[in-house]
Order: C-alpha cells, then structure tokens, then sequence
C-alpha cells in the first residue's frame, strides 16, 4: 500500500529567497502519529503548509495517498490545525461557522448546508465539548477553546491527514487530554497524524513515531523508541539536553526551544 504522505527530497524557498527546506524526506502510513520536532523557526510550519499544497516546493514531490496534492485538496482527504499565531482571531465568525468551513468541499457552489453537514458540525462540536459556544465570535474563547473549534473543523472535514501545528501550546491540561484521546480515536480509525510540538514529556506515550527537524531538514525519522534519543534531542535542541537524558520523562511543560 501507498504511503498516506510521501515528502521526497522537498525543498521550499520563501519569495525573499529564504531557504527554509532543503531535501526534506518524510514517509507516513495509515494509522500512524508521527510528533513533529524542531527549534523555533526549524521549518515545522512550512512542511506542513506544503503538504496542505499551500507552498509550492521549489523542487522535490509531495503525494497523499499517492496522488498529486491537488487531488487530496479536491477531495478534503487533508486538514490543518494552524498555529494560533496563524489565525485572525477577529474576523467577524462564528465557532459554528468556522467548523462549517471544514464542510465546503462537500458543498455545491453556493455553500448551501445540507442537513448531513448541519449534523456533521453538530457531532463535531460536541466531540471537542463546544456546542455551547457554538454562537460566540472565535476571538471570545479561550486558548484551548480556540484550539478546539480548529480541532472540531478537521472532524467535520472527515479528513483522514491531519496536520496539528502545535495544538498544546497554550492549553489548559483538559484540552490536551481531550486532543490526545481524540487524536487516538482517529489513529485506531486508520487516519494518519502529524502533529509538531514543544511537549516532549508527552511524545513517548503519545507518537508511534517521531521526525526531528534541524538546518532546514528532516535528519531522523522513525519509531520513537528508536529515534527518541538524547542525543538526536540534542542535536535539536543543542548539547546541554545530553546532560538531561530522561528530561523526556522527567521534565514539567517546558516549552523547549522557546
Ligand atoms: N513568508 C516567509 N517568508 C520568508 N521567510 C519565512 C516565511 N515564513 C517563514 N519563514 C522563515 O522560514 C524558516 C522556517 O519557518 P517556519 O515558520 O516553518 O518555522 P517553525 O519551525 O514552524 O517555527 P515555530 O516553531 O516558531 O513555529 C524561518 O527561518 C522563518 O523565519
């Protein structure tokens, strides 16, 4: 079986001539969550916007499910969960109305909601506990809540790629709970997740497996058991985690790289 993301040899150069990929490989397979790990600024973001076809590689390929992005787009097979950083969090939507968006692609031209997708966005929202606030402008809801309705559209997409672009930051510990169990669910469904994060106390108990990300590449991909190591951390993160070898296990929430 085809792989469900194939990033071969993907190199991304910004409009100001910024490299900020360069050969970058990655192989994911149905049923997988791969943690997606680098410094601040390491290209975390731009992989995933050229695996949602948002960025155009400057050379190299990208497939979902084996097929050119433009199809997976057509289809909806993708959905992202951007940074908050990412999102205007004061244009005039509602919590319902952004979930709804994850529905256009089902949608004829005049984005009329059928009842399936009321119903959809419906399940959707009571899935990540939001239904309540269903009616509140997106900029009056709390860090997790805001992550949630995000959440909530993928859910809505019936998307079976997910890419979270670090969902944990800024939520509360209920949240983050709530998105891990999710994000479970759905990796027993067979949908395949990639997630980037700074919490590496969760990424042993969370992701099957990890790819580490440093000088504009991804260096190591595998199972986290085997990849996971204090020293490929530190190779990330710099030397001083090899004096820390269990900060994996040990250490509070720190926002490495921060
Ligand atoms: N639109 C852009 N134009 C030029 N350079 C950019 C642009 N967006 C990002 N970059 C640069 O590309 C590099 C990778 O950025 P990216 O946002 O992918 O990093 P990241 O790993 O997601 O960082 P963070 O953890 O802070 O979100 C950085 O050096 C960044 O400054």
């Amino acid at each position: 079986m085809s792989h469900r993301i194939e990033v071969q040899n993907v190199s991304i150069v910004y409009p100001n001539g910024h490299h900020a990929l360069v050969n970058a490989n990655l192989k994911l397979r149905s049923g997988t969550i791969c943690g997606l790990i680098g410094m601040n600024g390491s290209g975390k973001s731009t992989l995933f916007k050229s695996i949602m076809g948002l960025l155009k590689p400057y050379s190299g390929d990208i497939r979902i499910n084996g097929h050119p992005i433009r199809d997976a787009q057509k289809q909806g097979v993708v959905a992202y969960v951007p940074q908050s950083e990412d999102v205007d969090w004061n244009f005039p939507v509602t919590v319902w109305d952004v979930v709804m968006m994850g529905r256009y692609g089902r949608m004829g031209l005049l984005r009329t909601p059928s009842r399936k997708d009321r119903e959809m966005v419906q399940q959707a929202l009571k899935r990540v506990n939001l239904l309540e606030f269903k009616d509140r402008q997106i900029g009056e809801l709390s860090g997790g809540q805001k992550k949630r309705v995000f959440v909530a559209r993928a859910l809505a997409q019936e998307a079976t790629v997910l890419l979270l672009d670090e969902p944990f930051s800024g939520v509360d510990a209920t949240t983050e709970e709530l998105i891990t169990g999710l994000l479970k669910d759905l990796k027993a469904l067979g949908h395949t997740i990639l997630i980037s994060t700074h919490h590496l106390e969760s990424i042993e108990a969370f992701c099957d497996e990890v790819a580490l990300i440093a000088h504009q590449t991804v260096f190591a991909h595998g199972r986290t058991t085997e990849v996971f190591t204090p020293e490929n951390i530190a190779q990330v993160f710099g030397a001083q985690h090899l004096l820390q070898p269990r900060i994996v296990q040990s250490a509070p929430r720190v926002a490495l790289g921060d």
